[in-house]
């Protein structure tokens, strides 16, 4: 008994895997000692504001900058024309296109970039960019993506005139710029042609934006003496930056530092580099002093990469019994006018090949267009790995409109298509590889958890009183955890991801990683990660991340991809460390290797409790006593390439009640069972599904970044775009399945995403089965009391 206890208490005092541990990051943050992209002030620094397009298309028939010059305390004012000679006035994107850094003769989108002024302080900066004077002639818009390719559409990029290759194949169209397929047409069109049931829908995934609380900005200082271009910048990506960086302006990798100091939120809208950075770094090096741009709200909801905009057609071939047999989906993929889209180089419509979704579909075909418009570019995944998010709606939808045609329950629809259990390693028609699963499990639970039959015989009883209720559901999968390096890449680079720890003499640890925490807590994660492998407990162990110079290359935080890869490599060098204090405890104690064992933070030997060495024992003899031919130290570092994804999932339910005079929605229930394998810190993973949850309710009940015939962008602050506080959003109940990743070390998954694509389908499917009785097989998000109430008024059901 003695024993026992004594164990449980030293791993308690590890703080490790599993352990409710507090923020580490919130003790610095909870009196306002962050340090964010505008805290950071050095002497001699300039502020930079853009002068950017009302128009959006038109030709620029000239620029006045005299004026604007004239300011006092202005000191440049940078056009096209200036970056030219540098041949930086066009720079590649993530997806293998170009993008203008400040319009080069035309504007193709509103609010566009088109010239920067640097002054003393960011007021003069602002009102000189009024009084630059550019000349402008209106071209013609293209707004809708369905006339992209109309033979009499608006040419939207001269420059790629006579290109009839693109990144990703053949360009048919001036704005075409990528068909991509993926899957069997030949048989899918087959199973179409004999089936017993078919039902197809057209479903829009708006155009939205993420919108951390910190807003995308740079401060770049080049130093002339010494050659070395320094940059701040609030960036998912930091290393990734740089090499981008050195490979465009030319400057060795070496003299670039990047440091992503706390982020205030990411979403996916921190992975790219945007123009504003680039025009920073040359009016730095140009004019030799530091330099600081940092978007409004305006700029950063209206340029900064926006998420989805997919235009899909998903149509479904089942047996009467709601045997789903085929899955065929088209997609219109509104990129805006640059395709700045960032996804694994060899993907250009990210992981949407996984619209099969929890289910056993035997054949599946999918196609993708990406088109230009008069829009702004991006195409990120805005708290998604990769159009997951887009995938994921689409099956979750259509499994819904198959369910409604047939007459059978939503829930058993998806009990007879779920891949089972022991189908698991389950190669998908569309060709992903899932690692786990277990969907029947979690539905099951979940259903149980609300009493769904109640739920429904409540409904029926309203129905028939002609009141509106809807219950949603969402059995989703995710893929997360990008690599392998086999086939994700960003430019080239594979995409693993590291971590670097040492051991210092007194045992306490430094480990630095290639991802970087927005707020996701990965100073308190990581850290529990290590302390079970090593043995140190977490208290005693410092994350670091963020900075170029120190870290280990790594590929950066997105896509939930952080505890699968560098949460791995944590994992793995934990135990490296333990292999060499291994080694150095069984020198101390004059045994063989193979006569210790491990024992939560010590080695003992086997059958003879009492003779033990502690790490920190270890640690300190790792300086001073180690084998004869060992070197010194205790330090290692590991660079993980996944062998595959991971595959959290989730089944949530979500119960609305909708009012029939005014439209409005009110969310009464939203049940979330999340299953991330083994889950490392419970407490972070409630936050991350609570923070994904209400993201999710944000796109579905409000968001849209939505254009008027002109191109003017509608949903450009918050007076217009739609972000939930407190007040308008719902209570969330969570809960959790365990199916560990059998080929991560710890058997974690990510989460971080999980709740927004499935919450976006689970809000959604419930608005719509509010209406499904009356015959409405899908509406458009977002469910606006306005837009509910059409549909209602349509219906006839306010009378
Ligand atoms: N199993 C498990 C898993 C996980 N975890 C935890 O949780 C978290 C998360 O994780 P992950 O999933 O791995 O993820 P990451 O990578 O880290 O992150 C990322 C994500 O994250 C999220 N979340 C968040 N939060 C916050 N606060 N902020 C932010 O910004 C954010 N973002 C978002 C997003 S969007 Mo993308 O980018 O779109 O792609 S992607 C994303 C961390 O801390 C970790 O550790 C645990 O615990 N367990
Ligand atoms: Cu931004």
């Amino acid at each position: 008994m003695g024993a026992i206890s004594e164990k449980l208490e030293r791993q308690e005092r590890l703080s490790g895997v599993g352990c409710q541990r507090k923020r580490k990051e919130d003790l610095r943050f909870i009196q306002g000692k962050g340090t964010y992209i505008d805290d950071i002030k050095l002497p001699g620094m300039l502020h930079a504001d853009l002068v950017r397009s009302p128009y959006a298309h038109a030709r620029i028939k000239s620029i006045n900058v005299e004026k604007a010059l004239a300011l006092p305390g202005v000191h440049a004012v940078l056009t096209a024309k200036d970056l030219k000679p540098l041949n930086l006035h066009w720079m590649p994107t993530l997806a293998g296109d170009v993008q203008a850094v400040l319009a080069d003769e035309k504007v193709c989108f509103q609010h566009q970039e088109v010239a920067m002024v640097i002054a003393d302080d960011r007021y003069i900066a602002a009102d000189a960019v009024d009084l630059v004077q550019v000349e402008y002639e209106e071209l013609p818009p293209l707004v809708d993506p369905r006339k992209a390719m109309d033979p009499d559409a608006p040419v939207i990029r001269p420059d790629l005139e006579g290109k009839t290759q693109g990144a990703h194949g053949k360009r048919v169209h001036p704005n075409h710029i990528f068909t991509w397929e993926v899957g069997d047409k030949t048989g899918t069109d087959q199973v179409f042609a004999s089936a017993e049931v078919t039902v197809r829908e057209q479903i829009t995934y708006q155009r939205v934006h993420a919108s951390p609380l910190e807003t995308c900005g740079c401060v770049a200082s080049f130093e002339k003496a010494s050659g070395d271009l320094k940059i701040w910048l609030t960036s998912q990506a930091p290393h990734v930056v740089r090499t981008v960086v050195s490979m465009l302006s030319g400057i060795d990798e070496s003299k670039v530092h990047v440091v992503s100091p706390d982020v205030g939120g990411g979403f996916g809208v921190k992975v790219g580099v945007y123009p504003g950075y680039v025009v920073a770094i040359v009016a730095s090096i140009v004019l030799g002093r530091p330099v600081k741009w940092i978007e409004d709200r305006i700029e950063h909801l209206a340029t900064t990469a926006f998420g989805r905009d997919y235009h899909m057609t998903g149509e479904l071939a089942a047996d009467r019994n709601g045997r789903i047999r085929a899955l065929r989906v088209h997609v219109l993929a509104d990129h805006g006018a640059f395709d700045a889209c960032a996804d694994p180089s060899k993907w250009p419509a990210g992981f949407f090949h996984t619209c099969t979704g929890s289910y056993d579909i035997p054949k599946a075909y999918v196609r993708v267009d990406g088109v230009y418009t008069n829009k702004a570019p991006g195409g990120v995944s805005y708290r998604c790995s990769f159009r997951i998010t887009e995938a994921s709606y689409l099956i979750e939808r259509m499994i819904d409109v198959l369910a409604q045609k047939l007459g059978i329950d939503k829930a058993e629809i998806r009990f007879r298509n779920f891949i089972q259990p022991e189908q698991f390693p389950y190669r998908s028609a569309l060709g992903c590889e899932y690692d786990s699963g277990n969907y029947p499990a979690a539905l099951k639970k979940v259903l149980e958890a609300v009493d769904y039959p109640a739920l429904r015989r409540e409904q029926a009883k309203k129905r028939a009183r002609g009141e509106l209720m809807g219950i949603g559901i969402s059995t989703f999968t995710e893929m997360v955890g990008a690599g392998p390096t086999k086939t994700c890449d960003i430019l080239g680079v594979g995409m693993f991801d590291s971590c670097e720890i040492r051991i210092h003499p007194t045992g306490s640890a430094i480990a630095r990683f290639g991802t970087k925490d927005q707020g996701q807590s990965h100073r308190t994660t990581y850290a529990q990660i290590l302390a079970s492998e090593i043995g140190i407990p977490s208290d005693h162990i410092v994350i670091e991340e963020g900075d170029t110079d120190t870290a280990p290359y790594g590929l950066g935080t997105y896509g939930s991809r952080s505890t699968p890869t560098a949460g791995a490599a944590a994992a793995r060098a934990g135990r490296k460390i333990r292999d060499k204090a291994r080694k150095i405890a069984a020198h101390l104690l004059e045994v063989s290797e193979d006569d210790l064992e491990w024992d939560v933070d010590r080695f003992v030997v086997k059958g003879v409790p009492e003779q033990f060495k502690t790490m920190k024992d270890i640690a300190w003899a790792a300086y001073n006593n180690v084998p004869e031919g060992m070197e010194p130290g205790l330090e290692a570092v590991e660079y993980y390439d996944p062998p595959n994804f991971t595959f959290p999932f989730g089944a949530y339910i979500c119960v609305v009640d909708i009012d029939r005079f005014t439209g409005e929605v009110k969310v009464r229930r939203f049940y979330a069972l999340d299953d991330c394998g083994t889950r490392i810190n419970p407490m972070i993973i409630e936050g991350q599904v609570h923070g994904g949850l209400t993201e999710a309710f944000a796109v579905a009940m409000g968001q849209e970044l939505a254009y008027d015939k002109h191109g003017n962008i509608l949903g450009a602050s918050f007076m217009d775009f739609f972000l939930p506080t407190a007040v308008e959003t719902p209570k969330w109940e969570t809960d959790y399945t365990v199916t560990p990743s059998p080929h991560h070390p710890i058997g974690a998954k990510g989460v971080g995403e999980s709740p927004h694509v499935g919450g976006v389908s689970a809000f959604s499917n419930a608005v719509i089965d509010a209406f499904a009785h009356l015959g409405v097989t899908h509406i458009n998000m977002p469910y606006t009391a306005w837009k509910v109430w059409k549909t209602i008024h349509q219906l006839g059901l306010d009378k």
